[in-house]
């Protein structure tokens, strides 16, 4: 038994609550799919790296899922050869289906054991999920482990493909991923500046994984999205999976920031002072007030400092953007 015409995305949106396993073998390697949306590929030969490539973790943001879904049906089809094992997980279905960010709680909030601390659907999943990715690095033998966590932006951007980089705590960062993300095409990184309960920090922090969350452009409906956007992203992730190869291009191409604040909603009167439409990495002159409740205020302190993921639809305790500071290279050279 396999899934119908190796189409992983159309068996998942069509058994959203699939919870038996499924194995069978492809020209090339065995699949295994452990429950809706996450597949393991292991190839015959001995693999190179574990690579991690989840999407969908938000329903609505369909690009990455298209993409991740295109690249798994070359490799069933034995049109692309696998060198690395890889763990695919389409994250939320039935958010898929709804076409909607969450259901009940987001997702993406629930990691590193988070998901205690909340009630709903999402609650379960990723439980599931985290087990997934602990029993697929458990056994990781050989070369590297990744973790690309692919996800579209609710707004435009200044720097339309960015990557939100985990926190580090002090411990170096990685040249070659910052590399690789060039290669990507990737405009901007972000340097996280604290823990953060995100399905691509669990990966680093729990299992030592280089990770991190990929943006890649704005959300749209499935079979809305200009793939041809996504090129360079689709031919690192083929040279990785197929040379098991990090691609690499000049990091100079892209600009780097750090978080320095997290705005989190105080109160139900909190407000942004920014029109509906503002870019992210749009930057503010200092004095600018841009966050206000009856609780208190949010000022601008250097002129440039710019705001990233603006949003106050979500409840009271929760983040409603995050500013960021443009950072040099030379300290990483
Ligand atoms: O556009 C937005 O406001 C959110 C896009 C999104 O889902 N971003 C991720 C970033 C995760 C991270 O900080 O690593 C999220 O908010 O979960
Ligand atoms: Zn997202």
């Amino acid at each position: 038994m396999s899934i119908p015409n190796n189409d992983l995305l159309a068996f998942t949106l069509a058994n959203p609550s699939y919870d038996k396993t499924m194995m069978w073998s492809f020209r090339g390697g065995k699949a295994y799919l452990e429950c809706s949306g996450v597949l393991r590929l292991e190839p015959e030969q001995a693999p190179k790296h574990s690579v991690v490539l989840s999407a969908g973790v938000h329903g609505n943001e369909t690009a990455p899922i298209e993409l991740v879904n295109a690249l798994v049906q070359q490799i069933l089809a034995g049109e692309l050869e696998l060198n690395v094992r890889l763990l695919v997980i389409l994250g939320h279905p039935q958010a898929m289906i709804e076409g909607t960010r969450f259901c009940d709680v987001n997702l993406n909030r629930l990691f590193c054991g988070a998901w205690q601390r909340y009630e709903g659907m999402e609650v379960e999943r990723a439980k599931h999920l985290e087990a997934s990715v602990k029993n697929f690095f458990d056994v990781h033998h050989a070369g590297e482990k990744f973790h690309y966590d692919l996800h579209t932006a609710i707004r435009g951007s200044e720097y339309e493909k960015f990557a939100v980089h985990p926190f580090t705590n002090g411990k170096s960062y990685s040249l070659a991923q910052f590399a690789f993300h060039a290669a990507c095409g990737i405009e901007a990184v972000l340097l996280s500046h604290q823990p953060a309960t995100t399905f691509s920090y669990h990966s680093y922090a729990t299992h030592g994984a280089h990770a991190a969350t990929v943006e890649l452009g704005q959300v749209k409906p499935f079979g809305e999205n200009d793939l041809t956007r996504l090129s360079a992203i689709r031919d690192s992730l083929v040279a990785l999976l197929n040379k098991a190869e990090l691609a690499e291009k000049s990091v100079e191409e892209m600009k780097l920031f750090e978080v320095i604040d997290v705005l989190t909603k105080d109160s139900e009167d909190y407000q942004l002072n920014i029109p509906s439409d503002l870019k992210n990495f749009t930057g503010f002159e200092a004095g600018f007030v841009l966050a206000e409740s009856s609780l208190g205020q949010y000022v601008i302190e250097q002129e440039g400092d710019a705001i990233v993921f603006p949003n106050t639809q979500l409840p009271v305790g929760q983040r409603a953007g995050l500013v960021v500071r443009v950072k040099d290279w030379s300290e990483f050279q």
